[in-house]
């Protein structure tokens, strides 16, 4: 399946200079959700560099700095602890892993650890659930703001029932180690949107800039944190789903000398939802994990 290659797209345009290029001036765009415009500012950001960062998007901050301080938490702990917690189910996308993502961009993998809690099952003891109900609130919210330009039924494909199969992800990637290197390499996201928590001070993701011009992009583009935003990314699953007019645009996290945190939600579409042909969600995504760990 063509969808299920995308990395090879990856890889031409790391080849193509991208892999070690800095980041240049600019950002994704700012949409206020508050504001009027916001559903042809998401639908512009959506169809062209496929980042942008939301405010006034109804999560509370509460909520949000409760899941950080359980991802600190439950990181502080002793790896076997961890492992024991949170046992790693590969093909189900869930548990912990330390420092065993391999991206196809790279070949080597990313200097992190992350735990990965399934909508719909269990937490591994942490408090993380009504972070999950608020994320995938406002994911549904956001792909019905883009359904309602694109024609094309997206937002009812993600349930938070037996069928789901959309990932909260706690990331930590630990003390500088190597300068210079890269803490998750380059890659596309494999589900439909993407939100992405980011601490004040936590810099090092960065999208590519010019997304439109694939291999012949040089450039990378910072994606910081902004007070009371939530950086938003659009996934391979949705840009196959539009027909590529929703852009799933390269990102990366660089090395700074600075610890990082970072929590992401992956609204993917449920299990048995049918995307192309007769591939299901399900097996989208299980043959992206297969080329990752
Ligand atoms: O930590 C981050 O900011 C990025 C994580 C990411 O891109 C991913 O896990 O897919
Ligand atoms: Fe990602």
């Amino acid at each position: 399946e063509e969808c299920v290659d995308r990395d090879v797209s990856v890889e031409a345009a790391l080849r193509g200079g991208l892999g070690f290029a800095p980041a240049g001036d600019g950002s994704p765009p700012i949409v206020d959700l508050a504001s009027p415009g916001a559903v042809d500012a998401l639908w512009d950001a959506a169809t062209t560099v496929g980042f942008l960062t939301v405010t006034n998007h109804g999560i509370p901050e509460t909520e949000i700095a409760n899941a950080f301080d359980e991802a600190k938490r439950f990181f502080a702990q002793p790896l076997e602890v961890k492992r024991a917690q949170a046992p790693h189910v590969p093909s189900e996308n869930r548990g912990f892993e330390y420092m065993s993502q391999v991206r196809p961009s790279t070949g080597v993998p990313d200097v992190k650890e992350s735990l990965q809690v399934t909508a719909g099952n269990e937490t591994y003891g942490l408090d993380l659930s009504s972070l999950v109900r608020e994320a995938h609130g406002l994911a549904q919210r956001l792909m019905g703001f883009l359904e309602s330009k694109l024609g094309v039924e997206i937002a009812s494909a993600h349930t938070l029932g037996e069928d789901s199969q959309s990932t909260l992800r706690l990331l930590h990637y630990p003390p500088a180690a190597a300068p210079g290197a890269v803490r998750a390499g380059a890659h596309t996201d494999w589900g439909c949107i993407t939100l992405l928590f980011q601490l004040p001070g936590n810099e090092g993701l960065e999208c590519a800039a010019h997304p439109s011009k694939g291999a012949a992009s040089s450039e990378w583009m910072s994606v910081d944190p902004v007070p009371g935003g939530i950086a938003v990314n659009v996934g391979d699953m949705l840009a196959h789903w539009s027909d590529g007019r929703l852009k799933s645009n390269l990102h990366r996290v660089r090395m700074t000398s600075q610890e990082r945190y970072s929590i992401a939600f992956f609204a993917q579409a449920d299990k048995s939802r049918v995307i192309r042909g007769d591939l299901t969600a399900e097996a989208y995504i299980k043959a992206r994990i297969k080329s990752n760990y």
